[in-house]
């Protein structure tokens, strides 16, 4: 069953005193409101601990920003799957598109790291999408087609099912432009028919779907309402607790 997610990706944003603010602010708007959706959030590594002690009673879903394609060893600066689920982190972004672009990471990394995060009991929220020159060359299609390929088709239907998908065209992400909802849409249906033609339909209607690229207060509610998008990945928005809160309310 498809599940409705609203998850806000921090970015490398927040000192100490400024995230457990936003932790705090997030806590007393959960104990007042219940969403018509899950919570996640993915702050920066350094704050997941807190996090997990923050939200232990509170259903809101912890995840990091990036996990590393190593099981352990001498690999400076990176956390491993096992460390995240010893924490009891709920799962992991993975080849988000700063993690592409500043990092140089493909699908095939990907495509390991969703396996290491799954065989520890963590969920991989695997994030795709086109290059404004790929979309403007009529290519998303098949630039999507051949991500979603790599990164996931040699997991089994068991494993598929347990991954979360967000779509992130990388020219909306931080730029204030968005996809319309209808382009989003044609994607998103576009994923899940590559799933189903793979796994099949009941597999497909399994996975939940986020969109993410410059999602605000005033264009949620459309984006969410379309028919196989499940949810959003939000950056600059999940900032603001005012902000993230209408977010969810777009549910
Ligand atoms: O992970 C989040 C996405 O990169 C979207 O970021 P944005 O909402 O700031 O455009």
């Amino acid at each position: 069953m498809r599940k409705n997610i609203v998850a806000g990706n921090w970015k490398m944003n927040k000192n100490v005193t400024e995230a457990q603010d936003l932790m705090f602010q997030l806590l007393e708007y959960k104990r007042n409101h219940t969403p018509n959706c899950k919570v996640w959030i993915a702050p920066p590594s350094l704050y997941l601990m807190m996090a997990k002690d923050l939200y232990e009673q509170n259903e809101i879903g912890v995840f990091s920003q990036d996990m590393s394609e190593h099981e352990s060893g001498a690999y400076t600066g990176e956390t491993s799957a096992d460390m995240l689920e010893s924490i009891g982190v709920n799962g992991s972004l993975i080849g988000h598109s700063e993690r592409r672009l500043y990092h140089g990471e493909t699908d095939s990394h990907c495509n390991r790291k969703i396996k290491l995060a799954l065989d520890k009991g963590l969920t991989p929220i695997y994030c795709n999408g086109e290059t404004l020159d790929q979309r403007k060359s009529g290519q998303h299609l098949e630039v999507v087609k051949n991500q979603t390929e790599v990164a996931l088709f040699t997991l089994s239907a068991d494993e598929i099912k347990k991954v979360v998908i967000a779509y992130e065209p990388v020219w909306a992400i931080g730029t204030g432009e968005t996809a319309s909802p209808e382009q989003a849409q044609e994607i998103h249906a576009h994923i899940r028919n590559l799933i189903a033609n793979k796994y099949g339909n009941e597999v497909a209607d399994e996975i939940s779907i986020l969109y993410g690229g410059s999602v605000k207060p005033d264009n949620a509610k459309e984006i969410f309402s379309q028919p196989d998008i499940d949810g959003g990945l939000i950056g600059g928005a999940a900032l603001k607790m005012a902000d993230f809160a209408q977010i969810i309310e777009g549910f």
